[in-house]
């Protein structure tokens, strides 16, 4: 189906002996924005990056099953993960702009894919920082350092540099969770924005957030995806007696 960006198929990855990931499978919808909820350690963060293979970096890691993202399992032997990644941008919790200037943060993806063009790269520094709604406050001063920038700055900036390589899909560990409520609500204008043209999936601890951010919810408990559905749906009826347990503040 052509609106299914990514389908999981019994998906299960083991930190050594510990199974943290159990058999998981879902779909994700092609530009739309899906939240990942669910209680400290279930198993988010660690879902979130089997989809751009972080997860391979960790040497005790072995993950069974399938990801497939447009029909291609990522986790295929023949799959060349640099292609994967450069389809799949991340931004993390806490933001990790380059000690450089505004300019060279946003400029630098594209210079390692090969483009030198000065004027392309003008071009395209413009539209990422427009993109991530902060070129009118950062227009002036392109050539600061992106450290003397904001908190709230710094992490639009880091989406703004994701955008610069022309990412499908989009992924998002808590962005939001070290900023104050403005920079917070800034983040989720974006989000609902970018997803005309990316497919966006965002871990998140703030209830409100998802159900204002997302169109789709699934809610991981213990390793296990106890239930997926369209957010107004896990917020109003959820289906499972978990779900709604957390989602009313009963655990978690
Ligand atoms: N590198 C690692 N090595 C071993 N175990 C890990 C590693 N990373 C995570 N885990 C374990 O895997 C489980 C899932 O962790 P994960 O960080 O994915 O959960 P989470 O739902 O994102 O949690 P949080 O909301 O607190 O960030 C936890 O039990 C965690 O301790």
């Amino acid at each position: 189906m052509r609106d299914i960006k990514i389908q999981v198929n019994d998906l299960s990855l083991y930190y050594g002996e510990k199974k943290a990931l159990k058999e998981i499978s879902m779909q994700i919808p092609a530009n739309k924005v899906t939240a990942l909820i669910g209680p400290s350690g279930c198993g988010k963060s660690t879902f979130l990056r089997c989809i751009n293979r972080m997860n391979d970096l960790i040497p005790s890691v072995k993950i069974t099953g399938e990801l497939l993202v447009e029909g291609i399992d990522i986790y295929d032997k023949n799959v060349d993960v640099v292609n994967i990644r450069k389809k799949i941008g991340m931004v993390f919790q806490k933001s990790n702009p380059f000690p450089k200037s505004i300019y060279e943060n946003i400029a630098y993806g594209p210079r390692i894919n090969g483009i030198k063009d000065k004027t392309q790269l003008d071009e395209i520094v413009e539209t990422s920082l427009r993109q991530a709604a902060i070129w009118d406050e950062l227009k002036d001063r392109l050539g600061d350092s992106a450290l003397g920038l904001s908190g709230g700055q710094q992490q639009r900036l880091c989406i703004a540099r994701t955008l610069a390589v022309s990412p499908d899909i989009i992924l998002m560990d808590e962005p939001a969770s070290a900023l104050d409520p403005i920079s917070t609500s800034k983040i989720e204008e974006l989000v609902h924005e970018l997803k005309e043209q990316y497919t966006i999936i965002i871990v998140t601890h703030n209830m409100q957030q998802a159900a204002r951010t997302s169109d789709h919810t699934a809610f991981f408990y213990m390793g296990e995806l106890i239930e997926m559905g369209k957010t107004n749906t896990i917020f109003t009826k959820p289906e499972k007696k978990q779900t709604e347990d957390y989602i009313t503040g009963r655990f978690g």
